[in-house]
C-alpha cells in the first residue's frame, strides 16, 4: 500500500507539473502569485509597455533575469500572451503575467513600482525621430494617463520617441491629472551614454566598461550632446577625434536605422541600456547610495523646463540633478545648438496636451 500512496503521490506532483492551471492572461496567475507569496523573495514590480516589440520583447527577457524583479507585467496591444509564455518559462525568480489591449491596461498597471514604456513604432531610414512624434505622442498619452489613474506613485522609464517631446507629454498628462511628480518621471537615454562608452573605448583602445562619458542635453541629433572633456579615466582628443566621436555618437541610432534598411531601429543595445537604467532605478529605489545615471529630466540646469544630465537616484527616484560642469569651446557650441532644437521639441509635447 504504503510504495503504491507514495508513487501516486508522486505521479499527482508531476501531473501538477506538467499541466499548470491554465494560464489565462490575468486571472489564473493570482494562484501563481499566491504560491510564490509563500517562499518568493521580495522585489519589485515592474511593467512594460508594448513587452511584445522589438525592444519589448529582450528587455522582457533581461528584467526577468533582474534579480530585484519579483513581478513582471508584459503589455502590448499585440503578442504579449505569447512572449508570456515564452518569457514565464525561464527559471529565475519574477513571477511573470501577461496583458493584451487597452481593456487589461488597468491590471498590467495597479501595483506597479517601475513602468518602462517602449511601446510605439520605430523610425526607417530618411525619418528623424520627430518624425514619429504624429503616432507616438497619442499612444504616450494614452499610456500615461494610465499610469496616472492606475499606479500614481510609480517610476516611469520613458524610452517612446520622440523622447525630447514625448517626456513632456507625459509631463503634462500627469499635471492635468494631479499626479506629477518631477522624480519620477525620466526619459531614457542610456543608449547614448552605452554608444560613448563604446566609442570613446575604440578610440583609447580600452574596455568600455572602464569608460564613463557623460551625454548630456536630449535624444535626437544635435540634442545629444557628449561631453569629452569630462570622460572617465581622463584624457584627451585631437580636434578631429572629437569632431568624429561626437558625430558618430549623434548619430549612433541612425547608423543602426539605415543598417537594418528599414526593419526598425536599436532594438538590442536599447533593451541593454534600458535594463541597465531600470537595474539602476531598483538598486536607488531600494536605498542603495551613489546611483548616478544620466536621463532627460524636468531641470534647472538650463533654461530650458527638461534637459538630460547626470542625476543622482534614490528611493524616491531623482533625489539631485548634477550641473555641467566646466564645458570646453566646442561643447559650449555644442550646447547652444542642442538648446535650440530641444527648445522646439519641448514645446511641440506640451502644447500637444496643452491645446488638445
Ligand atoms: N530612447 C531610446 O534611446 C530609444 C527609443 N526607441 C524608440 O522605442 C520605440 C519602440 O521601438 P521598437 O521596440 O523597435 O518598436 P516595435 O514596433 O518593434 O515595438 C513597439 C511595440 O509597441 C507596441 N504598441 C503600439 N501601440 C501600443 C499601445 N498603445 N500600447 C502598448 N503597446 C503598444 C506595438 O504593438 C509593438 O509591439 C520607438 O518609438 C523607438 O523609436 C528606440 C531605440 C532607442
Ligand atoms: O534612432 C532611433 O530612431 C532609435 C533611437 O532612438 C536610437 O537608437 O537612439
Amino acid at each position: 500500500m504504503q510504495p503504491n500512496h507514495e508513487a501516486s503521490q508522486r505521479i499527482a506532483r508531476i501531473s501538477a507539473h506538467l499541466h499548470p492551471p491554465s494560464f489565462q492572461m490575468e486571472g489564473s496567475s493570482l494562484n501563481r502569485e499566491n504560491c510564490r507569496a509563500k517562499g518568493g523573495a521580495p522585489g519589485f514590480k515592474v511593467a512594460i509597455l508594448g513587452a511584445a516589440g522589438g525592444i519589448g520583447q529582450p528587455l522582457a527577457m533581461l528584467m526577468k533575469m533582474n534579480p530585484l524583479v519579483s513581478l513582471l507585467h508584459l503589455y502590448d496591444v499585440v503578442n504579449s500572451p505569447g512572449v508570456t509564455a515564452d518569457i514565464s518559462h525561464m527559471d529565475t525568480g519574477a513571477v511573470v503575467r501577461g496583458f493584451l489591449g487597452q481593456p487589461q491596461l488597468e491590471n498590467a498597471l495597479t501595483g506597479m513600482d517601475l513602468v518602462i514604456i517602449p511601446a510605439g513604432v520605430p523610425r526607417k531610414p530618411g525619418m528623424t525621430r520627430d518624425d514619429l512624434f504624429k503616432i507616438n505622442a497619442g499612444i504616450v498619452r494614452t499610456l500615461c494617463e494610465g499610469v496616472a489613474k492606475f499606479c500614481p506613485s510609480a517610476v516611469v522609464n520613458l524610452i517612446s520617441n520622440p523622447v525630447n517631446s514625448t517626456v513632456p507629454i507625459a509631463a503634462e498628462v500627469f499635471k492635468k491629472a494631479g499626479t506629477y511628480d518631477t522624480k519620477r518621471l525620466l526619459g531614457v537615454t542610456t543608449l547614448d551614454v552605452v554608444r560613448a562608452n563604446t566609442f570613446v573605448a575604440e578610440v583609447l583602445g580600452i574596455d568600455p566598461r572602464e569608460v564613463d562619458v557623460p551625454v548630456v542635453g536630449g535624444h535626437a541629433g544635435v540634442t545629444i550632446l557628449p561631453l569629452l572633456s569630462q570622460v572617465k579615466p581622463p584624457c584627451t582628443f585631437t580636434a578631429e577625434e572629437l569632431s568624429n566621436l561626437t558625430t558618430r555618437i549623434q548619430n549612433g541610432g541612425t547608423e543602426v536605422v539605415e543598417a537594418k534598411a528599414g526593419a526598425g531601429s536599436a532594438t538590442l543595445s536599447m533593451a541593454f541600456a534600458a535594463a541597465k537604467f531600470a537595474d539602476a532605478c531598483m538598486r536607488a529605489l531600494r536605498g542603495d547610495a551613489g546611483v548616478v545615471e544620466c536621463a532627460f529630466v524636468a531641470s534647472q540646469v538650463t533654461e530650458l523646463p527638461f534637459f538630460a544630465s547626470k542625476v543622482r537616484l534614490g528611493r524616491r527616484g531623482v533625489d539631485e540633478i548634477f550641473p555641467l560642469g566646466p564645458l570646453s569651446e566646442f561643447e559650449r557650441v555644442g550646447l547652444e545648438k542642442a538648446k535650440k532644437e530641444l527648445k522646439e521639441s519641448i514645446h511641440k509635447g506640451v502644447s500637444f496636451i496643452r491645446n488638445a
